[in-house]
């Protein structure tokens, strides 16, 4: 089944959890034992409504791999899809968080106060998602009974929100703009009575509806190999298999590749996942290829298909999400991992910070705090075959590792050329 990711982002009290709840709610995907405690404590509160904001305690599962920060994770289906949502918090000290859940996630909801309107951190909100190129961004625009389902309210936030836009970078983000009542249920998962002005789609219809190649920016097949395997049996002298994942797109049995870094070509002999054979190896996948010609490869080695090769580079350009309470300078070095490789980096330049609240860009900075986000340059000791980020999520990342903690202290998404 289709699996959407999609990253949430709101102040505290706007009604994240609620809104979370209440997806959950409406689409039957709590259990019994869940539901009865949040009856339980929602009266023994003493509120005449079920407080769907309990429905997400107990529910965070999971931790991301490989990076040492907390993004909580909800997991719920339909008949039509599987949705992830990475439950990141809002505020200042969190903008990591938010970076790790966006930078893999296919769509975001943003959520107002409608009370509030647009306020300072819904520009970062904003242009987190934007610089980290969600394609698909809801806004939410929440407590809609409290204004009395105003559509003048709701039509001015729109327009605020809108004067954001004109100043983002990446255009082509769709934003939708949603009226909602998290806690009483209006246009979640069912259509409101309350607001007969919407004409739109609920939450739930608009994220039934997308369409998940549309909004994954999925870019070429890239297969990092991570082991070379040799058995010694006599019987399987010959078999040279080459494990990894696929980044991106997919790979056929015949397609014409090329190893990097020696830039030599073969084709696809065989792809083997477990002891079964198959024809073609979809994105993410991870699988054994054998080639047709004898090619040394190595791990960290990449194959790739001829004619989109990704840049062979020992320096390159990131946006840098710092995630650790030693800043960052130039001249110190960490060790940079883009998939499989591990290579040791140096900062040459800060070019220049974004600023906290995304009014612009701060040009003069000779560090990076915790949770700063700027453009740096690095040298590396060896290449790495990267794609901008732009055109390739996986490809186009990386973290960063302080060398004497062995600690992630950073994650970078690798600029255009
Ligand atoms: N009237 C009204 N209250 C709401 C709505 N959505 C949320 N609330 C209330 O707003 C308060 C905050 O909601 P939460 O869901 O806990 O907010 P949150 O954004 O998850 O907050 P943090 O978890 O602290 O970041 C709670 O008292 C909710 O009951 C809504 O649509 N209408």
């Amino acid at each position: 089944m289709e699996v959407l990711k999609i990253a949430t982002a709101g102040s505290v009290d706007d009604g994240k959890s609620t809104l979370i709840g209440r997806l959950l709610y409406d689409t039957k995907s709590l259990t019994d034992d869940k539901l009865e405690a949040i009856e339980q404590r929602s009266r023994k509160n003493g509120y005449d409504y079920l407080d769907f904001s309990l429905a997400t305690d107990g529910l965070v599962a999971e931790r991301e791999q490989g990076i040492t920060i907390d993004v909580a994770h909800i997991y719920f289906s339909t008949k039509k899809k599987s949705y992830i949502i990475a439950d990141t918090p809002g505020h200042v000290e969190y903008t990591r968080n938010m970076v790790t859940g966006a930078s893999t996630s296919q769509a975001a909801i943003i959520l107002i106060d409608a009370r509030k309107g647009v306020i300072e951190q819904t520009n970062r909100h904003f242009f987190i998602n934007n610089l980290l190129r969600v394609k698909e961004v809801i806004v939410a625009i929440n407590k809609m009974d409290l204004i009395d389902f105003s559509e003048e309210k709701y039509t001015q936030i729109k327009a605020d929100f809108e004067k954001l836009m004109a100043k983002r970078d990446y255009e082509d983000q769709k934003i939708t703009f949603i009226p909602v009542s998290a806690l009483k249920g209006d246009n979640v998962v069912h259509r409101s009575t309350n607001m007969s002005w919407y004409k739109g789609t609920t939450l739930l219809e608009h994220l039934e509806a997308l369409d998940l190649a549309a909004v994954s920016n999925v870019g070429t097949p890239r297969f990092p190999v991570q082991y070379v395997i040799r058995p010694k049996t006599d019987e399987h002298h010959d078999f040279r298999g080459f494990a990894g994942k696929v980044y991106g797109g997919e790979l056929s049995v015949g397609d014409e590749v090329v190893a990097l870094p020696s830039q030599t070509r073969s084709r696809i002999k065989a792809i083997y996942f477990h002891d079964k054979q198959y024809e073609t190896a979809s994105r993410r996948s991870s699988v054994t290829i054998t080639l047709e010609d004898e090619i040394n490869l190595s791990r960290g080695d990449m194959l790739v298909k001829t004619g989109n090769l990704p840049s062979i580079d020992k320096q390159f350009t990131a946006t840098v999400s710092w995630m650790d309470s030693q800043n960052l300078v130039p001249g110190k070095k960490y060790v940079v991992q883009h998939g499989v490789n591990k290579v040791l980096a140096k900062v040459s330049t800060i070019n220049h910070k974004i600023h906290p609240d995304y009014s612009g860009i701060d040009k003069k900075t000779d560090s990076l705090g915790m949770n700063d986000i700027a453009e740096v340059t690095f040298k590396l000791n060896k290449p790495i075959f990267y794609d901008p980020f732009k055109k390739h999520r996986t490809n186009g990342s990386f973290i960063l590792i302080d060398t004497q903690s062995n600690g992630t202290v950073g994650a970078g998404f690798i600029s255009e050329d």
